[in-house]
């Protein structure tokens, strides 16, 4: 079978396209400067001796940050043919002074150029040129079964969960909190709520694929599994019949939407009746909980693909959202209510991106290079102790100073997220289906609990089941180990998953059809696009594992272009102290920081939008000063005594320290290993 995008065996085609506009861009088109492109051909000729992560840890993080410059110039392209979706200060004005100094909710006024930018309902952009990221014709999408490929690669084989031990649950559940801030592709239809009439609607409409389920595979209880397209967007381009563009449904900005919502109505929504700019949180007895509507449902900025873990998570924030109110309005007391909660939320959102970046990143790539690379992208390579002391040494270099106050730049493409971002993220394999609980205070084990109960409606079964706290699940996600993001290491739940709106979703089959679906490039052809070296054996691809080879080549019929990314990825030898694959973490390195520089509130503007005089001094310091352990410690003091048991260079995303030696946790059958 023939592929357009990079299918032609050996053929490199970097930048190609990334000006496909017709209209005027007015995004600076990005070339590297000379020394720039210097580094990037020196490192070049190293990497064909050495690769980077072979190389003492600085040198290797000096490596990665020549390699994210050359990504930059060829691997960031738009969704849109044109830039006039982006908008204009004559088609979006800005409708209130306000918003020069606060996040919109929906996502506008980030640019104040580009005033639609990034905001609810714009594209998905790509990593590679459009026209090589085309709608696939049927044999493509379908070829091999997607369902057999999960009940290969995805299934646990015997149930088997393969742990990811150099990490904690709660690895797992903050990542999902983070993309649910991030992205959501729009399904067809608005679904129809599962106790209302329509329901029948769905199984009659045409707008759905029937995923034809392979001879001799694991069970389903229906003849084929029915779900709901992506829906494309509305064509405004020839280009586009052939490379469909999809909404993000979420804003793409770093701006909490997960917590706060995607537009300023559901904002308001959220937000408590009094002058105090916090969110609604019920309070029962001494304890917080996100409130529900009438439903059940939790109400929060985005609140699908729920469980505990989301539940936790959004609770957490939200609280941490009321303590900054309380904070601003102590020190600031003629702060008005919005003043007050445009305040909370900058700095509650740059805390989040904080915590992404210095301390989940490093624990999910253990590696020197990234330990160094990501506390710089932060605090620059004169590390934190310098800058706060001295503020930014240099105005304007994100190396030596940080991403954080050196301008915003969109490196010649429109700020989005890409579908490849998306399907590099597709981590299901993190979740386990078993949870132990114990008790944050005694160590006791409480119960092990199948994740499948405490998802959707059921989130929050086990905290209801006194004795069960918070602070317990806390401290039980600290000591349970996610999966590894791996081969056959997705739960079985999300194998056969029934969701609110009626669908019922093998993930594994969705995460291969959906990539498949969004013109998202197989494994060797997004290798080649990223200029990567790409196997020319099944051998080559899984680093000599013979047995693994001999299934991939039956399962792709011997044609090792047809491999998916994420199969591929999957199956790649791994980096020493890496969670997941090389390949997705050249989608990484380049996403990671585009997040924080495109973001007028974090890398600044002209208005010097980065420091005190935005976020106020209190705001300003609650961000430069705060981790996720002081987060976790403000509001569970119970938690207190264990994350500070784990020393103060303790990364809080490893696996936490049993502050009760390994007793209790002997004879529990469990995830945490003994
Ligand atoms: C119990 C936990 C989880 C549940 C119930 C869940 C459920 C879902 C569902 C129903 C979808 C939509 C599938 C489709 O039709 O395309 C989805 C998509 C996705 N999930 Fe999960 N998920 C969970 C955990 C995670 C985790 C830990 C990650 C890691 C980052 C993750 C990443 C994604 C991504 C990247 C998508 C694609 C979103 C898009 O299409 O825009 N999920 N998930």
């Amino acid at each position: 079978m023939a592929f357009p995008n990079g299918n032609s065996k050996g053929v490199d085609v970097p930048g190609e396209g990334k000006q496909e506009s017709t209209q005027q861009n007015p995004i600076p088109g990005f070339t590297p400067s000379l020394p720039e492109r210097v580094g990037i051909g020196a490192f070049k000729l190293l990497n064909k001796v050495v690769p980077w992560y072979k190389l003492p840890g600085l040198i290797g993080a000096f490596n990665l940050a020549f390699l994210r410059i050359e990504l930059r110039q060829f691997n960031l392209h738009d969704g849109y043919a044109s830039t006039e979706a982006q908008g204009n200060t004559q088609s979006t004005p800005l409708p209130d002074d306000r918003y020069l100094g606060a996040r919109h909710s929906d996502g506008k006024f980030n640019s104040l150029e580009m005033p639609l930018m990034g905001c609810k309902g714009l594209r998905f952009g790509r990593n590679f040129p459009r026209h090589l990221c085309p709608k696939p014709t049927e044999e493509e999408l379908w070829t091999p079964n997607p369902r057999m490929i999960s009940d290969k690669f995805m299934a646990r084989r015997d149930g088997k969960f393969i742990p990811a031990t150099t990490l904690n649950l709660l690895a797992a559940g903050w990542i999902q909190f983070q993309i649910h801030d991030w992205f959501n592709h729009v399904q067809v239809r608005e679904l129809p709520h599962p106790r209302n009439d329509h329901v029948t609607d769905f199984w009659k409409s045409e707008e759905k694929f029937k995923v034809p389920l392979p001879e001799g595979g694991a069970p389903w209880p229906h003849p084929h599994m029915e779900v709901f397209r992506t829906k494309p967007d509305v064509v405004r381009d020839p280009s586009d019949i052939k490379c469909p563009g999809y909404n993000n449904e979420n804003t793409a900005w770093w701006d909490g939407s997960q917590i706060y919502g995607s537009s300023e109505e559901a904002t308001q929504a959220l937000r408590t009746k009094l002058p105090d700019g916090k969110l609604t949180l019920d309070e029962i007895g001494a304890v917080s909980f996100l409130p529900r509507d009438k439903d059940g449902n939790p109400l929060t900025g985005f609140n699908s693909n729920w469980w505990l873990g989301m539940e936790m998570l959004h609770t957490l924030f939200a609280m941490e959202h009321n303590a900054i109110c309380d904070a601003l309005k102590a020190a600031y007391p003629d702060m008005t209510g919005d003043q007050i909660f445009d305040k909370a939320r900058l700095v509650n959102c740059a805390l989040m991106a904080k915590i992404h970046t210095v301390e989940w990143t490093p624990a999910i790539l253990a590696h020197p290079a990234l330990k160094i690379g990501m506390n710089a992208n932060w605090w620059g390579i004169v590390g934190e102790k310098l800058t706060k002391m001295l503020g930014r040494i240099s105005k304007t270099s994100e190396i030596i100073s940080g991403i954080p106050g050196s301008g915003a730049e969109q490196d010649g493409a429109p700020y989005s997220l890409t579908e490849e971002f998306v399907s590099v993220y597709r981590m299901h394999s993190l979740i386990p289906d078993n949870i132990a609980f114990f008790s944050a205070t005694t160590g006791d084990h409480i119960r092990t609990i199948p994740t499948a109960d405490m998802t959707f409606s059921q989130a929050l079964d086990p905290i209801r089941a006194t004795p069960l706290t918070f602070a317990d699940a806390f401290y039980s996600f600290g000591i349970n180990y996610p999966g590894a993001i791996t081969n056959n290491n997705y739960p079985a739940f999300l194998r056969h998953l029934p969701t609110p709106d009626g669908q019922v979703r093998d993930l594994g089959t969705l995460d291969i059809l959906r990539d498949r679906e969004r013109g998202v490039p197989r494994y060797c052809a997004f290798r080649r696009l990223l200029r990567m070296s790409v196997p020319k054996t099944f051998e080559e691809l899984t680093g000599g594992n013979a047995k693994l080879a001999a299934e991939l080549r039956e399962a792709y019929n011997g044609d090792i272009e047809l491999v998916d990314a994420l199969v591929g990825s999957h199956s790649e030898p791994v980096i020493p102290g890496f969670g997941f694959s090389e390949t997705a973490f050249r989608i990484f390195i380049l996403m990671a920081s585009r997040r924080l520089k495109s973001d007028r509130f974090i890398a600044g503007g002209k208005r010097g939008e980065w420091g005190e005089g935005t976020y106020t001094k209190v705001g300003f310091r609650w961000v430069q000063e705060g981790g996720m352990a002081q987060v976790l410690g403000r509001h569970f003091p119970e938690l207190k005594a264990v994350l500070e048991g784990g020393g103060k260079e303790r990364n809080v995303f490893a696996p936490w320290v049993k502050l009760w030696g390994s007793e209790a946790y002997k004879g529990v059958e469990t995830n945490v290993v003994v």
